[in-house]
């Protein structure tokens, strides 16, 4: 919910991938969505919006500051981001979160119709399961994780780790991105909770893990989300993106080579790295600085976290540092843009760039990639991607990098920026092909099968 320019609440849909994942999902299983929107101290009773039942949840600012900026995105994100800034534990953010969950928990045993199937989605609802089990047992429960789970020696730090653990365990099946994060919750459950559990790695989409648990079996598993392909192929085809492509590059002054980067401004997605690297191979003279272009969308995001202000500085110093050292009059090297884009303006942007940089240190799945491969219909341009992205294990035909070796990153940049048509063509084809089969409908098809399969599946 946002409030319009006369003053007056209006709906607006939430950007990022969850919503375009889980929307079409509802509406062809006439589902309903038990969500925040978005506005802390809005009192929204339930209400349908095109043909969707939604439900609100209230936060109020109290709420908003200790469960989603603290225990959410101050304690939780960077302990499951490999500690890419110090997580910090404070026992009034962990009773908002517990709090908040179970206000979750009873707004959907309130809404869920007898033996009905609920999907919890994310870290902020990592509770959810086990209290909504206990207000409804007739329930099927899934969970999902949007972001990795970390190895158990970094979860360990988490002074409410059994709490977490088992409140994901009240789940019927437990989804992961990748096999690893499924991995580490299987060893986590063994050794912290000393359950009995199956043996042997879990492979996406095949091969799953049990878990035995309160005389329940929980099944865990990897499930590799997607997005709609075919949507982001049809609109980067589209005469309106075309022209709007053509029209970015002739605005950028028709450069060689435009390098692009489009994130949610968030320290782990490696900005600051890119940036240093731009500005060595610059230096270095191995990139032209009068034939090459930067573009950096970064949408704003938990500005209030005090470790985004940090991070939204220091990129933005280093922005101006290259542009004071190599921009002319007329001509910027680094265009940045401190703004979310629409999807077609967005799409329009992918269309017109040479390189795509992802670079992130570490990242659940990262569908700004797929987005890119999707809208490459021509078979240019090439992918610059962390080896730390969910999608590069899909991906292995971008460039793929270590971001902590700024040397290895320069020369994958540089390798991108100079590839040969020919094989630049080779490798994209591949990555649309992954990309064209392996969509988000695909993904949440296969969850929900294995979900609903779950009350019928004995313990491996
Ligand atoms: N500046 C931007 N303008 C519009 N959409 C954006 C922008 N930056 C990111 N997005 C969208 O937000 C989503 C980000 O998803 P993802 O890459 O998985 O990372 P995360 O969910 O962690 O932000 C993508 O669908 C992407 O297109
Ligand atoms: O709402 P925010 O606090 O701004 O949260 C940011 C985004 O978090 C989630 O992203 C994760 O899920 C993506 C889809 O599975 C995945 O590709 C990415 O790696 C994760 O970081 C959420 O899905 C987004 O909708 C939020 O915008």
């Amino acid at each position: 919910m946002v409030t319009g320019a006369d003053g007056a609440p209006e709906w607006r849909r939430s950007p990022g991938g969850l919503v375009s994942a889980l929307e079409p999902v509802l509406r062809n299983n006439s589902g309903g969505w038990v969500g925040w929107p978005g506005q802390a101290d809005a009192d929204v009773a339930p209400f349908v919006e095109d043909g969707l039942e939604l439900h609100p949840v209230r936060l109020d600012s109290l709420d908003y500051e200790r469960y989603y900026e603290g225990f959410s995105n101050g304690t939780l994100w960077p302990l499951y981001h490999d500690l890419a800034v110090k997580p910090m534990y404070h026992r009034e953010w962990w009773d908002s979160y517990v709090d908040v969950n179970r206000r979750f928990a009873e707004a959907t045993a309130k809404t869920a119709a007898p033996g009905a199937t609920v999907w919890v989605q994310d870290y902020q609802l990592q509770l959810v399961p086990r209290m909504l089990r206990e207000l409804r047992p007739d329930l099927t429960i899934g969970f999902f994780l949007h972001i990795p789970f970390p190895p158990v020696e970094l979860f360990m730090q988490l002074p409410w780790r059994r709490e977490v653990v088992e409140g994901m365990l009240g789940a019927d099946l437990i989804g992961f991105q990748l096999p690893g994060g499924a991995d580490n919750f299987m060893i986590l459950a063994r050794k912290l909770l000393g359950l009995p559990t199956s043996r042997g790695y879990i492979r996406p989409l095949a091969r799953h893990g049990s878990i035995t648990h309160e005389g329940r079996t929980v099944r865990v598993g990897a499930f590799p989300i997607s997005i709609d392909s075919t949507r982001i192929d049809r609109l980067a085809r589209s005469r309106t993106v075309r022209d709007r492509a053509a029209e970015i590059r002739r605005q950028l002054g028709n450069p060689g080579v435009i390098m692009l980067g489009v994130d949610r401004l968030d320290y782990t997605k490696g900005i600051d790295m890119r940036l240093r690297a731009i500005g060595e191979l610059l230096q270095e003279g191995r990139l032209d600085p009068s034939d090459t272009v930067m573009v950096q969308l970064a949408t704003p995001s938990r500005e209030r976290v005090e470790q985004y202000a940090i991070m939204r500085r220091s990129i933005e110093e280093q922005v101006g540092r290259i542009n004071g050292e190599y921009g002319e009059v007329g001509s910027t090297m680094v265009h940045y843009m401190h703004r979310p884009v629409g999807r077609e303006e967005l799409t329009a942007f992918f269309v017109a760039a040479d390189v795509m940089l992802v670079t992130p240190l570490r990242d659940g799945m990262n569908l700004v990639a797929k987005e890119y491969v999707a809208s490459k219909v021509r078979l240019d341009g090439a992918l610059v991607l962390s080896e730390f992205a969910g999608a590069a294990s899909e991906f292995k035909q971008a460039y793929l990098v270590n971001p902590h070796d700024i040397e290895g990153v320069k020369n994958a940049m540089a390798a991108a920026v100079s590839q040969d048509r020919e094989s630049g063509r080779r490798r994209m084809r591949a990555l649309r092909r992954q990309v064209l089969a392996h969509d988000v409908d695909r993904w949440a098809r296969m969850f929900l099968e294995v979900l609903r399969s779950t009350s019928t599946q004995e313990p491996q």
